[in-house]
């Protein structure tokens, strides 16, 4: 593959949603123990990074890591679920359209793990752009992309309560035959790909915002995002640390100052959301997201 060097490294601690735990001690006995309870939170979390050259190597690194996914998913239960970001990330996806003959789209599942509440056709839609930029050209039916019903976002202001009920609605209806359920209830997504922005947010989780302490509902909508439109959904914490595998891309100097603060900072304060994706985690680095960080 163009730009992938083989130097992969992996590192295994024993990170833990103390964040929320600790700032959740006013809570009930009940709430803390499902939050404590969740074996992706509780468990080991194993960082495997694949450090290539260019943002080139990281499409190809993505599109390798989602073909062997996708194949695995389906070979043991005959579907592929997977959730996916907007924002930079869906540069990187047009990428899946060269391992076309390879991948059985078709027994794909879609969803977004955080969504802005617009029309799709908006050039803020994250998933108008993924439509645009790969699934206009692949076999995933229509009906296994779960788009926001877009007819509830005439305006954005007002949009996002009905929206995110609406659209756990949708992901409710797949459990647990498409989505498997964990021990603790939640849905369990094969594969999250996920980006994140220069204040280290992920989804529509902000720095320090209320959300990242929801333990209950797993599409969550914000009003207040600080990074425009201010009504969004987005996948709750929990949710995306259910996943059986969260694969963030880091590609180009703007996200190298930020790579190093998450790989090597890793605050658990919830200053930065990223910091916080906790179970089975790979990272996609490019020479230049890479250049800050110490360690690589
Ligand atoms: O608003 C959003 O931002 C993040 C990061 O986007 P980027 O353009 O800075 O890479 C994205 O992951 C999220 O899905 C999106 O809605």
């Amino acid at each position: 593959m163009r730009g992938v060097s083989a130097r992969t490294t992996t590192t295994t601690d024993r990170r833990d949603a103390s964040w929320a735990r600790d700032r959740l001690g006013a809570r009930t006995t009940a709430n803390r123990s499902r939050i404590g309870g969740s074996s992706s939170r509780m468990g080991a979390t194993t960082t495997r990074t694949t450090y290539v050259e260019t943002s080139e190597g990281c499409a190809d690194a993505l599109v390798a890591v989602v073909k062997n996914a996708s194949a695995r998913a389906i070979a043991s239960r005959g579907t592929f679920s997977i959730a996916l970001a907007g924002g930079s990330l869906i540069r990187m996806l047009g990428a899946l359209k060269k391992a076309d003959a390879e991948v059985e789209f078709g027994k794909w599942v879609v969803f977004w793990v955080d969504e802005r509440c617009v029309k799709w056709a908006d050039a803020e839609s994250n998933f108008g752009g993924a439509k645009r930029a790969l699934f206009d050209d692949v076999d995933v039916p229509k009906s296994s992309l779960f788009a926001i019903d877009e007819t509830l976002c005439e305006t954005n202001a007002g949009a996002a309560i009905p929206c995110a009920e609406a659209y756990e609605k949708d992901l409710r209806a797949l459990t647990p035959h498409a989505i498997e359920l964990d021990a603790n209830g939640l849905p369990v997504f094969d594969m999250l790909l996920l980006g994140f922005g220069p204040d280290g947010h992920i989804c529509s989780l902000f720095p320090n915002h209320e959300l990242l302490k929801a333990t209950d509902g797993w599409i969550l909508p914000i009003t207040d995002s600080p990074k425009p439109p201010p009504e969004r959904v987005t996948f709750s914490l929990p949710v995306v640390n259910a996943a059986r595998e969260k694969v963030f891309v880091a590609s180009g100097e703007g996200k190298a100052e930020m790579t190093a603060r998450i790989l090597e900072e890793a605050p658990q304060d919830g200053s930065i959301p990223a910091a916080l994706v906790t179970g089975n985690v790979r990272w996609i680095i490019d020479a230049a997201a890479a250049s800050k960080m110490r360690n690589k």
